[in-house]
């Protein structure tokens, strides 16, 4: 069986490639990145280094690399024998494939009439959907229909903190142990296949992938955005300030309430659900760098994202919102030259002024909700104490 993975970064090895491996699949990468394809195809391996305290490594093989900008005929030679095709690029990085991928499904359905499912494994809400509405841009509506005759795009939930060795190392991944890989069951095309080893079939993701979405990486983008006014390194040193913890933790309760008012979920699921993500991040065999999480802030801050989403809710049904605020407004305190969004956005604050970036970014509507946040943005310039604001 050949499954065919967009993007071998972080969760394309540590996360979907060893799953996929575990199953069976033989996997071919596609990248951008040719120093890393040349380095798995002399090895056609990889190394997955738990961060656990043993540091378990297990070796993921046989793999192969491609090159989508420079090897498109490859690539869409193996689109249309793959048997399953999964991504994570990043979910502003789909459109960028869409036009192979249309290409080489056009092609595929003329002989290939096996069912096949494209999973986009990206933290956004429905990513398969994106990329489905990308693929369609580049045919007609009568193609696209005979596509979708034998292709799906289940939409996925990912959840396993990846990262990587300081330098260059491609060939180790480094992951925590815990991992959750949810999948639309009623989405897919193809029931034929053995599941995927460790994957969880769902016939509604909402609750999960938003589970995920609004406190997870919520969770994690807070803590990187007070980790930087604080001038913490990385996520565990800032967790090791009992207000950070205190206020990260603040967020993820007043989230909480959304899934609770909203799913069949109970207090007491959450809580125990908030305590396993803050010790998940606080895991002292990890490393990890602020900035890496709390990158792109532009898209984290947008209208149906991690922190925006779950604050318009809350909200609309009257709940608090006192830290969401907050962590909000240290969004746009986010300040990393070496990321083009955190430039955009503090150019953006800087020509507009803040009131008007606030609405334009986050989407939001509410009056109250933006004079709060705008409120909170100038207490934390002011550097006033965390935990006084909320509690203001
Ligand atoms: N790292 C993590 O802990 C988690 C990441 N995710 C999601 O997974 C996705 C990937 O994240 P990471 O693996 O951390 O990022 P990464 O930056 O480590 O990997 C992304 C890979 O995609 C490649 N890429 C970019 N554009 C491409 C294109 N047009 N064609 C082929 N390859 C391309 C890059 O060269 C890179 O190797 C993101 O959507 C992220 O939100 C989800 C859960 C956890
Ligand atoms: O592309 P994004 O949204 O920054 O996603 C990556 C982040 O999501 C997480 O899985 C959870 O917050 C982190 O490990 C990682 O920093």
């Amino acid at each position: 069986m050949l499954a065919l993975h967009f993007g071998a970064g972080n969760i394309g090895k540590g996360f979907i490639g060893y799953l996929l491996n575990k199953t069976g699949y033989d996997v071919c990468f596609v990248d951008v990145d040719q120093e890393a394809i040349d380095r798995f195809n002399e090895t056609n391996r990889y190394h997955v280094e738990l961060l656990d305290d043993a540091e378990t490594t297990e070796t993921v093989s046989p793999v192969s690399a491609l090159n989508s900008l420079n090897q498109q005929e490859e690539v869409i030679n193996r689109i249309q024998h793959a048997d399953v095709i999964t991504t994570s690029i990043g979910v502003h990085n789909l459109h960028r494939i869409a036009g192979t991928l249309a290409n080489a499904l056009l092609q595929r359905i003329t002989w290939n009439h096996n069912k096949l499912d494209i999973i986009a494994n990206e933290n956004a809400i429905n990513a398969s959907s994106t990329l489905q509405a990308e693929v369609e841009k580049h045919v007609s509506p009568e193609e696209m229909e005979e596509i979708l005759s034998l292709v799906s795009f289940p939409n996925a939930s990912v959840d396993r903190l990846a990262l990587s060795k300081e330098g260059a190392d491609y060939e180790t991944a480094l992951v925590e142990p815990f991992y959750e890989w949810v999948i639309n069951e009623k989405e897919m095309g193809n029931h034929d296949l053995p599941p995927i080893y460790g994957a969880t079939y769902v016939n509604d993701l909402k609750p999960f992938i938003e589970r995920k979405l609004f406190l997870v990486n919520m969770g994690h983008a807070t803590t990187a955005y007070i980790a930087f006014l604080y001038e913490e390194p990385t996520i565990q040193s800032a967790l090791e300030n009992p207000d950070i913890e205190t206020f990260v933790r603040g967020t993820m309760h007043e989230s909480a309430q959304y899934f609770v008012e909203n799913f069949d979920v109970s207090q007491d699921e959450m809580n125990d659900y908030i305590e396993k993500i803050i010790n998940r991040f606080k895991n002292k065999n990890i490393s990890d760098n602020i900035f890496r999480v709390g990158r792109a802030p532009l898209r984290k801050l947008g209208q149906n994202e991690r922190l925006s989403k779950p604050t318009q809710e809350l909200r609309r049904s009257g709940l608090p919102t006192e830290h969401l605020t907050v962590a909000i407004a240290a969004g746009f305190l986010f300040d990393n030259p070496e990321d083009e969004e955190s430039v955009k956005l503090q150019n953006l604050i800087e020509e507009r002024g803040i009131e008007k970036a606030i609405v334009h970014v986050t989407g939001l509507e509410n009056d109250d909700i933006c004079q709060a946040i705008q409120n909170n943005y100038t207490k934390l310039k002011e550097k006033n104490d965390l935990l006084s604001i909320v509690n203001q």
